[in-house]
């Protein structure tokens, strides 16, 4: 379902006259407000159809049950009208009242029998609603994270695609299940007031516009009261959005130190008042709006019933209807403005969840748009040569592409090393290879497969990447290595040695077992470099052909980070490893070094050509050796120093 949209409108200015400056990731500039009221109503049935389809999905039983038990009351409802309308003829007849009485006791008997009948189908029919809305929500929750799973990775560096999935999350999610209990709740009553006019349409023709008539304002009311609601939130998400980050940041504990050390406090209050004021403005707003809108409804209303009793009283006096209808109607029309309230209620309700349902469904569409297409090909079973053809690739929305023409090759059991100043592409070039990111120009290829024809998670089961920002999983230091595979008691242990991380294990009592959370009962953190050691176990658990380390000793010690390079270099027996790394000490043991500038390969060879030809790579080396050249009395300065000489 899609809904037609127009441009917002540039900000006012706030209430002080000055103008709040609409910063880019406030820019709404996709967001806007949707279409008129009549476009909207016009989208209820195709809504209601989507709600329906999403909750057959979910529990067909379930559905069917409290669709069908609703309508069937419905049915009872106007039964019971109608024999009401006997009772009130057998009681208003002339002649003797137990005489009267008795001739109203079948018409007694269908009346009690309608209600109760409709009583047990609506008691049914809610049950049913009530076990549907919890499954309707998992299933629409289920398919946002099939899809948010599956998406590409560069849809999460895109501004709208973030943004519609926040709003699909939020909102979209939770209104799935509201869209489909009040598809329920408006069909109840729908039927609950269709029920009262067809009684009242069997009573006499003319009865039934009287409804209507009561109808027209109240709903209107509903109607635009919530569009109001939803333009403001539509407008507001980007704000939102900003606001739940500031107060991360303000709240939460891992930036707790440094909000202190870099006395970020005013700014961040500074930043929150902004944002909080452009948020509260736009509520004001829409409240006063809102407000204006129901006055102009409750007079309305009030207006139409008068008229309708009127009308009644002028068709009783005109001798049109007996007082037994007229009895009857003023129950039927009571009773229809009961269901009356409810439905506009729920419509409105229906309405207002439906836009933002309207935004999951939309988001649907939009994921689905963005998943990699089906691979035919699996992934060949190893490779003897891994070869970057002439890739190149830019960022969504980046101005200039992250690589250009870059070639790179390294075979079965080699270790490259990927160097170069910051920005220069060797994350990006890395992400390539793992098939993380699908090159703009260019190939990729395991010996003379090009992996753009690969199944892209076949593939990255294949490889093993420790990225420079690891996540710090809350889960279990196990749980932390294995990362979803089988656990291998052997295999994790030689990878807990490999990485460094026994050392680790040995300070938490709860050993694999122990919580990496603190946020939870019984939890550890750990250090940075504790962290790197358990992420560097997982590169090592995983039985991978190419295993990609990204800077993966910047936060150990010396010592764990000249072993690491020891293991890493003894893991490539049969494997093959891309080191990216600052550490150009610990680059000469890789076969070859490829140096990035500005996303070109501008060097590659081995550590002594690349030294002899003089170039960025030389030139970076030398400054680090320097380094320690400064500080020959200590034990890595020794070192360093004996490197020195190498290098000169
Ligand atoms: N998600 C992204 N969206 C847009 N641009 C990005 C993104 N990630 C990186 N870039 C840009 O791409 C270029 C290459 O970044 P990349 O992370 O590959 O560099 P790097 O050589 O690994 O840097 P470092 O040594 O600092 O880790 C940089 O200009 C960077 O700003």
């Amino acid at each position: 379902m899609r809904l037609r949209r127009r441009r917002r409108p540039p900000d006012r200015p706030a209430g002080d006259g000055t103008v709040l400056e609409t910063r880019y990731w406030e820019a709404h500039d996709a967001e806007l407000m949707s279409a008129g009221l009549g476009a909207m109503l016009r989208q209820l049935p195709a809504l209601v159809a989507a709600a329906l389809r999403l909750a057959w999905r979910a529990n067909r039983r379930d559905t069917a049950v409290a669709l069908g038990g609703n309508v069937a009351a419905g049915v009872f409802t106007a039964f019971g009208l109608l024999a009401t309308s006997e009772v009130l003829a057998s009681l208003f007849a002339g002649g003797p009242t137990p005489g009267k009485l008795r001739d109203a006791l079948p018409s007694l008997a269908l009346v009690a029998a309608a209600a109760a009948l409709r009583g047990v189908l609506l008691t049914g029919a809610g049950w049913a609603q009530a076990r549907l809305k919890p499954q309707v929500e998992r299933a629409a929750e289920t398919r946002l994270f099939e899809l948010t799973t599956r998406v590409e990775l560069t849809a999460f560096d895109d501004h709208d695609f973030h943004n519609a999935m926040r709003r699909a999350r939020d909102s979209g999610v939770p209104d799935s299940a509201t869209v489909v209990e009040m598809t329920v709740t408006a069909t109840t009553g729908a039927v609950g007031v269709a029920a009262p006019a067809v009684a009242l349409g069997l009573l006499h023709p003319a009865l039934a516009p009287l409804l209507l008539v009561t109808a027209v304002p109240a709903g209107w009311a509903a109607l635009r009261v919530a569009r109001l609601r939803y333009a403001a939130f539509h407008r507001l998400s980007t704000a939102r959005r900003r606001k739940f980050m500031l107060s991360d940041l303000m709240a939460e504990r891992l930036p707790a130190a440094e909000v202190r050390a870099f006395t970020l406090r005013g700014f961040l209050l500074g930043e929150y008042g902004r944002v909080a004021e452009l948020e509260q403005r736009v509520q004001v707003d829409v409240a006063r709006d809102q407000t204006r809108t129901k006055a102009a409804g409750d007079l309305l209303t009030g207006v139409a019933n008068v008229a309708a009793y009127c009308a009644l009283g002028g068709m009783l006096a005109a001798g049109m209807i007996p007082l037994s209808v007229a009895g009857a109607a003023v129950l039927a029309i009571r009773a229809g403005q009961t269901s009356l309230t409810a439905l506009v209620q729920s419509v409105n309700r229906l309405y207002e969840a439906g836009l933002y349902f309207g935004d999951y469904l939309e988001f649907c569409e939009l994921a689905a748009g963005r998943v990699p297409p089906p691979a035919a090909a699996a992934p060949p079973a190893g490779f003897h040569r891994l070869t970057a053809d002439r890739v190149s690739f830019t960022y969504p929305e980046a101005a200039a592409p992250a690589l250009s023409d870059v070639s790179v090759t390294v075979a079965r059991g080699e270790v490259i090393a990927l160097v170069g100043e910051n920005g220069s592409g060797k994350t990006t070039l890395a992400k390539l290879l793992a098939g993380l990111y699908r090159p703009g120009a260019g190939t990729i290829r395991w010996d003379e497969t090009d992996l753009a024809g690969i199944d892209g998670d076949a593939l990255r089961q294949r490889i093993s990447v420790i990225a420079q920002d690891h996540t710090r999983w809350p889960l279990t230091v196990r749980e932390n290595i294995v990362m979803g595979r089988p656990v291998q008691d052997d295999r994790l242990t030689e990878a807990v040695e490999a990485a460094g991380a026994d050392s680790v294990l040995a300070g938490l009592p709860a050993g694999y077992d122990a919580l990496l959370d603190r946020r939870f009962r019984g939890g550890h953190d750990l250090s940075g470099g504790q962290w790197q050691r358990i992420a560097a176990a997982r590169g090592f658990y995983r039985d991978a052909d190419l295993v990609i380390f990204d800077e993966p000793t910047s936060a150990l010690d010396a010592r764990a980070e000249h072993a690491l390079f020891e293991r890493i270099r003894h893991h490539a027996a049969g494997r093959t490893v891309v080191l990216i790394t600052h550490r150009l000490a610990s680059v000469r043991m890789a076969d070859r070094i490829y140096v990035l500038d500005h996303g070109r390969v501008t060097e590659n060879g081995t550590h002594a050509e690349l030294l002899r030809h003089g170039g960025l790579y030389a030139d970076l080396y030398r400054l680090q050796a320097s380094a320690y050249e400064q500080a020959p009395d200590t034990e890595d300065g020794v070192e360093a120093a004996a490197v020195g000489q190498e290098v000169s």
